[in-house]
């Protein structure tokens, strides 16, 4: 059995609650409200900023040059690959890059950011792998959920999200961040098991937890203008 199989039995009620979420369906339908899509852009902007340190984190602690190569494999995929698919809707609302950018973090993403990072800066690949994953998979998971669901995108605003997140690359990618836990979590006792898979678990609650605030707009309970 593999760890991911394993994980899977952890996480799976979480994931379809995700699928159930109304900023969800409303990316698959096309009825979510551009409002809070572009919340979604430029809050993701800056957590995808947070999210590279993670896997340039991963290479520096790699026990071999192939472990490197996929975490810079990832590196790559994300910083010219998927942040594309954001820069592509920012120039659609005539929004600068310089201004998704400027996004200050809303709080649920300072946490969950700071949540993987501070894991990553404590622990070895194994536990940096455990941080990217819930991130990769399951967005794949609900791209391809929400291709099979609403197969007919034509008019759907946010095609480009479903297409981008259900398409081969993001596959490939996401297949890149199983292999490498996998790969990593390999011969360790269950003690350490037990942990790379609680990261799992809350990242994929944080996971949760951003699509909420998307979808109430959230950014910090009181304004302080910094
Ligand atoms: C919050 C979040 N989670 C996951 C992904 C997919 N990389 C994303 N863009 N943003």
């Amino acid at each position: 059995m593999k760890f991911t199989d394993r994980l899977w039995d952890s996480v799976e009620s979480i994931w379809n609650g995700y699928l159930e979420h109304p900023f969800v369906t409303g990316l698959g339908d096309g009825t979510l409200d551009q409002g809070k899509f572009q919340h979604w852009l430029k809050q993701d902007y800056v957590y995808l900023v947070e999210y590279s340190r993670l896997m340039a984190i991963g290479a520096e602690k790699s026990p071999d040059l192939k472990t490197m190569s996929m975490f810079s494999e990832m590196l790559h995929g994300t910083l010219f690959g998927e942040m594309e698919l954001h820069r592509g809707y920012a120039a659609e609302f005539g929004i600068l890059e310089e201004e998704l950018l400027l996004t200050e973090a809303s709080a649920v993403n300072t946490a969950y950011t700071s949540y993987m990072l501070n894991h990553a800066q404590r622990g070895d690949a194994a536990a940096v792998a455990a941080c990217l994953l819930a991130c990769a998979w399951s967005y794949n998971y609900i791209g391809r959920s929400l291709s099979d669901k609403y197969p007919e995108q034509e008019n759907n605003p946010y095609k480009q999200w479903v297409e981008t997140y259900s398409g081969e690359d993001f596959t490939s990618l996401n297949g890149t961040a199983m292999t490498l836990l996998n790969k990593l979590a390999e011969g360790k006792p269950e003690r350490e098991l037990a942990l790379l898979e609680e990261i799992v678990v809350k990242t994929s609650l944080y996971e949760y937890m951003f699509w909420d605030m998307c979808e109430n707009q959230e950014e910090w309970p009181i304004k302080v203008g910094l």
